[in-house]
């Protein structure tokens, strides 16, 4: 293991009651990489960055963020965690929802209106600001989602299908960010179902069935398999007999 590393698991393993979900998962990613966990409906990803993001903990095995054993509360500030249910407040307005997080973030006064309008523009949602969520529509709300988890600049960025519902040229857009942040630094941890996306990544991991069955950048991953697509690659995993 390279203390460089942003984050990294060691023979993690999640058992709910006695149904077994992840088996002794193991990876790294390193500073400023796109990592992207690409796997069937099931497979165990969402468990996987819930774990990332503190917000549950692995029954053994150990997950590091930061150097630091998750789930640990004073490392939540450097992560922005973006779950696959959005969670808005829907009676309140996009501005509202934004104060609210970036209150719990501590973020001050000034500041907070600057970040606000920066992530507000990010997700183009600017001319929507005062608008009640309630009135969004689903696509709009997983942008507002990814607003809110980008508002206090964190340096690890988790992303659980942050695209679902977004339409091609937005999410277009919405990746050139990401990998603009990436260049100035984040770290970013993303869950995909989406192969033009999983393209995009530096690494990918793929999860089937609980386990990280292959690594890779996506040439490798289809150098390794033969395949001539990503769509390939997920099929030739999906499709082993392990
Ligand atoms: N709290 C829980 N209690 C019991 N089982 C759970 C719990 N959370 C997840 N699971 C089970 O763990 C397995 C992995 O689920 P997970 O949500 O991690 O998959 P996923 O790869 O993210 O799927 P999707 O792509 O559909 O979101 C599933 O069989 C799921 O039913």
């Amino acid at each position: 293991m390279s203390v460089q590393d942003r984050i990294q698991l060691v023979g993690v393993n999640r058992l709910f009651n006695k149904t077994q979900v992840l088996h002794d998962v193991s990876f790294t990613v390193p500073p400023a990489q796109i990592y992207g966990l690409l796997g069937p409906s099931g497979s165990g990803k969402t468990t996987i960055v819930k774990l990332i993001a503190g917000i549950d903990q692995a029954t053994s095995g150990d997950v590091f963020v930061l150097g630091n054993r998750m789930p640990k509360l004073s490392v939540l500030s450097n992560i922005g965690y973006m779950a696959q249910s959005d969670a808005l407040y829907h009676e309140l307005t996009a501005e509202d929802n934004l104060i609210f997080f970036a209150s719990l973030f501590g973020l001050k006064s000034a500041h907070r209106k600057q970040r606000i309008k920066e992530v507000m523009e990010l997700v183009d949602l600017s001319s929507h600001l005062h608008k009640r969520v309630s009135l969004f529509s689903g696509g709009m709300k997983r942008r507002l989602s990814l607003a809110i988890a980008l508002l206090h600049e964190p340096s690890i960025l988790i992303l659980d299908e942050p695209t679902v519902g977004i339409d091609p040229l937005l999410r277009q857009s919405i990746w050139s960010k990401l990998e603009g942040l990436s260049k100035q630094g984040t770290t970013i941890l993303i869950t995909t179902h989406v192969m033009d996306e999983a393209a995009k990544c530096d690494r990918l991991g793929m999860i089937r069935n609980g386990r990280l069955i292959a690594e890779g950048t996506p040439q490798q991953l289809q150098e390794q398999t033969g395949a001539d697509s990503l769509e390939g690659v997920f099929i030739h995993y999906g499709g082993a007999d392990l």
